[in-house]
């Protein structure tokens, strides 16, 4: 079956994850049924839809229209017969236990049609041991979507040994049409790719809480302010559910050994009833809105916690590796879509060095299996190679937070982590500084682009889960110094920056298109600096550079309120240069770096020298101003400037 031929889903199971899924297959236009066993199930499924529905329009993420015509094309249904009979897809979202899903499955295959296809939501079942019950194999497939569906952007595609590739093809389809990313998986491999990360990282954080070794608190704080992970771990956990969470492992267990042997504490956890969030209660308590007991305090980073994170994780990664699953830039972005990391495990573990991670696990082997080092591991450790060595595809400098491209005479930086709205962190303007001074040793390159990768944000500032890490003054100090010595290398610059502010620019996004010379937005872009809202300032260099640029009235105005402008205004206020649609901002402000790179360098230097010194004094701008300008009538410049003016024709400058 093809993707056009599928107009009816059918969603098996209306919990947590058939709900959203049900909720996305319907916004996407498709006619769903909601099956599940009981009456009530299917009601409270329904209405947890009805309930995301308008919160998605009073967010304004969707019409009401639009809302009210997707919950009208979900029909709740409790009989079998009368979900799968006409339906062209089939999503079972079930129980995760081998056998509850097999008995759905001879049940859906007494009324599914012919031609339709059947996928699972497994997230750690075999596929291909799923579909030794099912009549045609061949159009079973997983596809495994993350929670909450309606917002994480991963489907895990996971062919089992008898599914066709037509019926691959056509489940990948779905989910785009469904608006979501499908990564295929190489291997059926127990946990895909995202909970084999997940799980034992999970478990890890579990172990270290039993065995006395940190709290909660502190794994937590760790995890989240530490590493970047924003839900902590132990949180993550209660919110993915601490039964579903055992059952993951018990099964990675049961197939792979003692590796995954599950943290008891889980065990005692399900045995309580204390499942997590859902029943108010599991590694913390939980009221009513599902508000924890505690809030996870950045003060309680342990350095040894998180080199086991980190450790369990390269392990992870290295398996999969191993196994041919997946491979590390894949692992990556699997985990950044399905689980909200801020960078994969590869990278998280190439930063961390993945020597160090081996020697951590080494060390621990003799303590319990569970640590022992993945060939990859060894292997790559010990040839002193990271997961990422295929750096040398790029020629010089390698990058993961931004990329670069030349374009005719034009660098062009994109910012590159827009999972995260392209926010800032630290080793983000330790590459804007690399990239700066790569692109300014390029004699090819003249004018220099900056842009925020994916839909929507130039950027949304500093990424403010690791500032909140930044608890000690003096490393918020010296956070501050980086992000000025950063913009200012990029004001400094020689040659003329041009910033394309195709989405929100917030915070240290604003301050850096404030250290851009020009800035072209979409007339959608919203700029602001929201600093005030965090109980921060624009600490760089915003409140420096803004009133330089704006004039200090409407600088105070923006960083006093912290309010959030459209671009028109922000052009009003001479932020903005020039407004376009939003489809045309990169191309626009393409052109014009293009422009200025056809322009003459020497005087084009000079120009931004003299404003720059005019801000210290006026004398001093006056003073650079006219010995620049004595320097340039000595240039080759000139007399091209001069030569094609009166020959009528377009001057080439060679900044001579
Ligand atoms: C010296 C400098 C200081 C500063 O820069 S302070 C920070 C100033 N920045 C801001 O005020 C912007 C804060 N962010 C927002 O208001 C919203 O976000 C946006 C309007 C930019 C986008 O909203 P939407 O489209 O609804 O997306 P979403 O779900 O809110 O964000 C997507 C993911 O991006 C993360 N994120 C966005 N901004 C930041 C940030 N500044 N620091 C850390 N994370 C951020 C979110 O949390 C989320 O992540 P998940 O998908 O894991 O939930």
């Amino acid at each position: 079956m093809d993707l056009e031929e599928v107009e009816t889903v059918a969603v098996l199971g209306a919990g947590t994850m058939g709900h959203g899924i049900a909720e996305v297959a319907a916004l996407a236009g498709f006619d769903v049924a909601l099956r599940d066993i009981k009456e009530e199930f299917v009601r409270a499924g329904h209405e947890r839809i009805e309930a995301s529905l308008s919160e998605l329009a009073e967010r304004d993420e969707v019409t009401t229209d639009e809302a009210d015509a997707a919950l009208d094309r979900i029909e709740p249904v409790v009989e079998m017969e009368a979900a799968v009979s006409d339906a062209d897809a089939v999503i079972e979202s079930v129980p995760e236990k081998r056998d509850v899903k097999r008995n759905v499955y001879r049940e859906v295959g007494q009324y599914l049609g012919e031609e339709a296809i059947l996928t699972t939501n497994t997230s750690a079942l075999s596929v291909t041991e799923l579909s030794e019950v099912i009549e045609r194999p061949e159009d079973f497939c997983g596809m495994h979507f993350f929670n909450p569906p309606v917002r994480m952007q991963l489907v895990e595609v996971t062919p089992g040994a008898y599914t066709h590739d037509g019926t691959v093809e056509t489940v990948m389809a779905l989910a785009r049409a469904m608006g979501k990313t499908p990564m295929r998986i190489s291997r059926d491999e127990p946990g895909f790719v995202v909970n084999r990360v997940v799980a034992p990282l999970l478990n890890e954080a579990a172990w270290l809480v039993h065995d006395g070794v940190a709290s909660a608190e502190e794994v937590d704080a760790t995890a989240r302010y530490g590493i970047g992970l924003p839900s902590g771990v132990l949180r993550l956990a209660d919110d993915i559910g601490l039964d579903v969470l055992a059952d993951v492992l018990g099964y990675l267990h049961e197939e792979f050994g003692p590796a995954y042997e599950p943290c008891p504490l889980l065990a005692e956890h399900v045995e309580a009833g204390d499942l997590g969030e859902k029943t108010g209660a599991g590694f913390y308590g939980y009221d009513e809105e599902g508000r924890p007991s505690s809030e996870i305090s950045s003060d309680a980073i342990r350095e040894d916690v998180e080199r086991r994170l980190l450790a369990v994780m390269a392990n992870e990664t290295a398996k999969l590796v191993g196994a041919d699953v997946a491979s590390p830039t894949e692992i990556d972005e699997a985990l950044m879509l399905g689980a909200g990391f801020p960078e994969g495990p590869g990278t998280l573990a190439d930063r961390a060095g993945l020597t160090s991670l081996y020697e951590t696990l080494a060390e621990r082997q003799a303590d319990a299996p569970r640590y022992a080092p993945a060939e990859a591991l060894v292997e790559r450790a010990g040839a002193g190679e990271n997961f990422h060595n295929d750096f040398s595809e790029t020629d010089s400098e390698s990058f993961s937070d931004l990329s670069i491209e030349i374009v005719d005479r034009v660098g062009h930086v994109t910012l590159d982590r827009p999972h995260r709205r392209n926010t800032i962190t630290r080793d983000l303007l330790d590459e804007l500084v690399e990239a700066v001074e790569t692109l300014e040793d390029d004699p090819e390159v003249r004018a220099i682009l900056l842009t925020g990768a994916g839909e929507g944000a130039f950027s949304a500032g500093a990424d403010v889960q690791r500032i909140a890490g930044d608890a000690d003054a003096i490393d918020g100090v010296e956070l501050a110094r980086k992000g000025q010595r950063a913009f200012a290398s990029l004001e400094k610059c020689d040659m003329p920056v041009v910033a394309g502010i195709g989405g929100d620019c917030f915070g240290g996004g604003m301050e850096l298109a404030a250290a851009a010379d020009l800035r072209v937005a979409a007339h959608d872009a919203e700029l602001g600096q929201t600093e005030h809202e965090f109980g921060l300032l624009p600490g760089w260099g915003g409140t420096q550079r803004l009133p330089d640029l704006i004039g200090e009235s409407r600088a105070t105005e923006v960083i006093l309120t912290a309010a959030r402008y459209d671009a028109e205004t922000m052009a009003t206020y001479g932020f903005v240069n020039e407004v376009v649609d939003g489809d045309d901002v990169t191309e626009r402000a393409l052109d014009v770096a293009r422009d200025l790179s056809a322009g003459p360098p020497i005087a084009q230097r000079y120009t931004k020298r003299a404003i720059r010194a005019g801000r210290q004094s006026r004398e001093a701008g006056l003073e650079v101003e006219a010995h620049a300008f004595g320097q340039l009538l000595n240039t080759e410049d000139i007399v091209e400037g001069v030569a094609a003016y009166l020959g009528d024709h377009e001057p080439t400058f060679e900044g001579k």
